[in-house]
């Protein structure tokens, strides 16, 4: 919808009205087509001045729609229309211009932007390419190199960003709509030839071609296998070499491609999932928006390593005042320096003081009486941690809330310890802490609504996707982890080598492989993990078979590398070979090959050629059939929650949806169908055993993964 009014005699203001951000749906674009000929007719009006509704001129087209067929008027016309017409039209830019909103503005023959507006063209973060003109419009304004980068990012830039671009003529800190009627009032004379962008030639650097081969070199490397950002780059070329109306064609050409390609589905659908999981609900039906959150002011972490640094580092970025605990001085001061440093580092990038006088460094956990909230970060050592939180809750305030950073430890247990369960939850960051979006907010069973509620508003503080998940071993995110690195041991005993495993899942569009992951985190964490889970190490009896335990295929090959003291990048070699400890290059180890064919021939198996199929359907759908199990338990909310861990997290490549969604993609059938053959093949491997849920759903006719929150709920209640 879009509201006209005649004002100041001369002055047609149209005010789009699509709360919450104007989007442009198809009754706006009828409101617009209908306002702005009406304006164009009326002899009385001499400019128009197009804004939004409460402070925000326009949050682009309705991405709801996009599932659906396209009614109303097209955009491209429409746009085309404004832009011809022969009274200036200013656009008047408060909140946001993005995607749809700024192509609109861009047809505008002014821009007067507020100081706080943000503007782009998001939507190659959508899977699409802005094919509403502003692949051909923005190069024409503000030149190939600048139009390039906006456009293959989908970056958001401040009104003060535009205005040196030259994408706005003014920028205010006044109403920016009365600014612009003003404006009007004064340009309603002037020649508009010139505010035309469709008309104007497009500027190309002398080294264009360059240019271009470099940024698809780098949008190739910075999202491998995505579409999107390839064809944004060959638009924003056919801008460079093509007249305006062939530009246009080419756009159209390309989006079509795009808006029917499951890569768009997948990034729209993910759009709205990271919306969905802030809208957390816990099983006593406590959720977001009946839950408030304590303030932090003051918070506590104690333990300086690798998380311990990470999560100061986050905290203090948000305003919060910290003291950090450490157990020794030696530990203490590389902990201080390196916190200091990533402070140091971070202010200066922005240009302001780091804020080095809200940290406090101690070695003694009596300093953090009158904290808000603690974050435990030590070794992953329960009994280390069971004491920690005992000595937590004799010296804290007793309404402070005492968080752990456990992998996947139990809170209950922890929880226990203390005199007020109910305020314990886990804050599962992941490393590095200061860098990675993710933040699991674990409740226990005794985990108050508050408790979590407050863990979920810090973590947004903190600039974090915080997602509430449930207790059980590794929670959502290490959890389905578990089942994909068994396989992929499994397959290094079968005959495939670790670069082999690796290149299938990275030309898939992991940023890693699973063992050169493992090999940057450390292949001791998750031989801490096996041997407190009595998978390895003196607990285990001498009599057990090495290969099954308790009952099951086991794979001891990563057990045996790190008795090796290959523990990874930090010694040098794990399943790679560096040049050096501490060095990030991974090179084929010889050894490696040797050791996987000695152990082969000393455990009777015999190699076989893997393809890379076996081993995509085998990690992923192991992973995939486990985030099935998450939801069943009712530990991961939605396939929404499961998603969003695994694009933060664990580098799902987002332009396949997160596994959940990427499961309904393939098609559940075909998951189920494989995973039944695996386990056939492989009866001693529980992991790929199909779960209950999948197998409903098929039997459900294979629901979109956007039914299943209902179809959840519904077979609990059925149970
Ligand atoms: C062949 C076909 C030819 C097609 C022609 C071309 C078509 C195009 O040109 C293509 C496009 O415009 S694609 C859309 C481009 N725009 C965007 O990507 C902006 C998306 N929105 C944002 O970034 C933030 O919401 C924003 C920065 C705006 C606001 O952030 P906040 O943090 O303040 O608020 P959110 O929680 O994100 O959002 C509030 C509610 O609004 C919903 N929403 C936001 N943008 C929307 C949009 N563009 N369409 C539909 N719904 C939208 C959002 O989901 C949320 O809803 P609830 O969760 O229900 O509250
Ligand atoms: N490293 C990773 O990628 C991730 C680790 N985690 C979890 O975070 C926790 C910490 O892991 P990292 O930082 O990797 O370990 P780390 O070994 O790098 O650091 C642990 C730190 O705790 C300190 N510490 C030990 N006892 C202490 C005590 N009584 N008081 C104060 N400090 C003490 C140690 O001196 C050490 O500096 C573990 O629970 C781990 O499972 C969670 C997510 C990712």
């Amino acid at each position: 919808m879009a509201r006209y009014a005649h004002i100041k005699d001369s002055v047609a203001l149209i005010t789009l009205t699509n709360p919450p951000v104007n989007a442009l749906s198809a009754a706006v674009r009828h409101g617009i087509t209908e306002s702005v000929t009406r304006a164009l007719r009326d002899p009385t009006v001499k400019a128009v001045v197009l804004c939004g509704e409460n402070g925000k001129f326009c949050g682009g087209a309705d991405i709801r729609e996009f599932a659906g067929p396209m009614t109303g008027p097209a955009f491209v016309p429409m746009l085309d229309d404004i832009e011809a017409g022969d009274k200036p039209v200013v656009a008047a830019i408060e909140g946001m211009a993005l995607g749809g909103g700024l192509e609109l503005a861009l047809c505008c023959h002014y821009r007067i932007a507020h100081s706080k507006a943000r503007l782009g063209l998001p939507e190659v973060t959508l899977g699409l390419l802005p094919a509403a003109g502003g692949t051909q419009r923005l190069p024409r304004l503000i030149g190939i190199p600048a139009s390039l980068e906006l456009i293959t990012t989908g970056r958001h830039i401040s009104a003060q960003e535009a205005l040196k671009l030259g994408i706005v003529d003014q920028v205010t800190d006044k109403n920016a709509c009365e600014v612009a009627v003003e404006f009007a009032q004064r340009v309603m004379d002037k020649p508009l030839e010139s505010r035309r962008v469709s008309q104007q030639t497009v500027q190309c650097p002398p080294d264009l071609e360059a240019l271009l081969e470099n940024t698809m070199v780098q949008v190739k490397k910075r999202a491998r296998g995505a579409i999107a950002p390839v064809a944004c780059v060959k638009a924003v070329r056919a801008a460079a070499t093509l007249p305006y109306k062939q530009g246009m064609e080419r756009e159209r050409d390309m989006m079509g491609t795009l808006f029917n390609s499951g890569q768009a589905r997948a990034l729209q659908y993910f759009f709205f999932a990271q919306r969905a999981v802030g809208k957390w609900s816990l099983p006593s039906g406590a959720c977001w928006n009946n839950t408030k959150p304590k303030p932090v002011h003051r918070a506590a972490v104690i333990g300086l390593g690798t998380m311990g640094r990470g999560i100061t580092v986050s905290l203090v970025a948000a305003g919060v005042s910290v003291v950090a605990v450490e157990v020794g001085e030696k530990q203490l001061q590389a902990g201080k320096q390196m916190v200091m440093a990533i402070l140091e580092r971070q202010a200066q990038k922005k240009g302001v003081a780091a804020p080095l006088d809200l940290l406090r460094f101690s070695n003694n956990l009596k300093d953090i009486g009158g904290v808000d909230l603690v974050i435990e970060a030590v070794f992953e050592d329960m009994a280390l941690k069971k004491q920690i939180f005992k000595e937590l809750s004799s010296v804290c305030k007793i309404d402070t809330l005492l968080c752990t950073n456990t992998s996947g430890l139990d809170i209950d247990v922890l929880a226990s310890i203390t005199g007020r369960p109910q305020q314990v939850v886990g804050m599962h960051f992941f490393a590095p802490a200061h860098m990675m979006k993710l933040l699991e907010v674990v409740h226990g069973r005794h985990s108050s609504p508050e408790a979590v509620a407050t863990a979920m508003s810090l973590g947004k503080k903190m600039g974090k996707v915080s997602v509430a998940v449930g207790n059980c071993p590794g929670f959502v995110g290490n959890r389905m982890l578990m089942p994909y690195v068994e396989q992929a041991n499994f397959l290094l005993e079968e005959g495939a080598t670790p670069e082999q495993v690796d290149q299938a899942l990275e030309e898939f569009g992991f940023a890693m492989g699973v063992f050169r992951m493992s090999d940057l985190s450390g292949l001791d964490v998750g031989w801490r993990v096996r041997k407190e889970a009595g998978l390895t190490g003196p607990s285990v009896a001498a009599t057990e078979s090495p290969r099954k335990r308790q009952g099951r295929r086991y794979g001891p090959i990563a057990d045996l590398i790190c008795e090796q003291g290959r523990l990874g990048q930090k010694t040098g070699c794990g399943w790679y070979l560096y040049d050096r400890p501490g060095g990030r290059e991974a090179k084929p180890d010889p050894w490696i090959r040797r050791f996987l064919e000695e152990y082969r021939t000393k455990h009777g198996l015999k190699a076989r050629a893997i393809d890379k199929q076996e081993i995509l359907d085998r990690c992923l759908f192991s992973l995939i059939n486990e985030g099935f199990r998450a939801l069943e338990d009712g530990i991961a909310a939605g396939p929404e929650d499961v998603d969003v861990i695994y694009v933060f997290g664990y580098s799902w490549p987002r332009h396949m949806g997160g596994p959940m969604f990427y499961a309904g993609m393939v098609g559940l059938a075909r998951v189920l169908e494989r995973l039944e053959h695996y386990h056939q093949a492989h009866p001693d491997v529980p992991s790929l055993q199909p779960s209950t849920l999948l197998r409903r759903l098929v039997a459900s006719g294979s629901p979109p993964v956007q039914q299943w929150r209902g179809f959840i709920k519904r077979m609990r209640s059925q149970l």
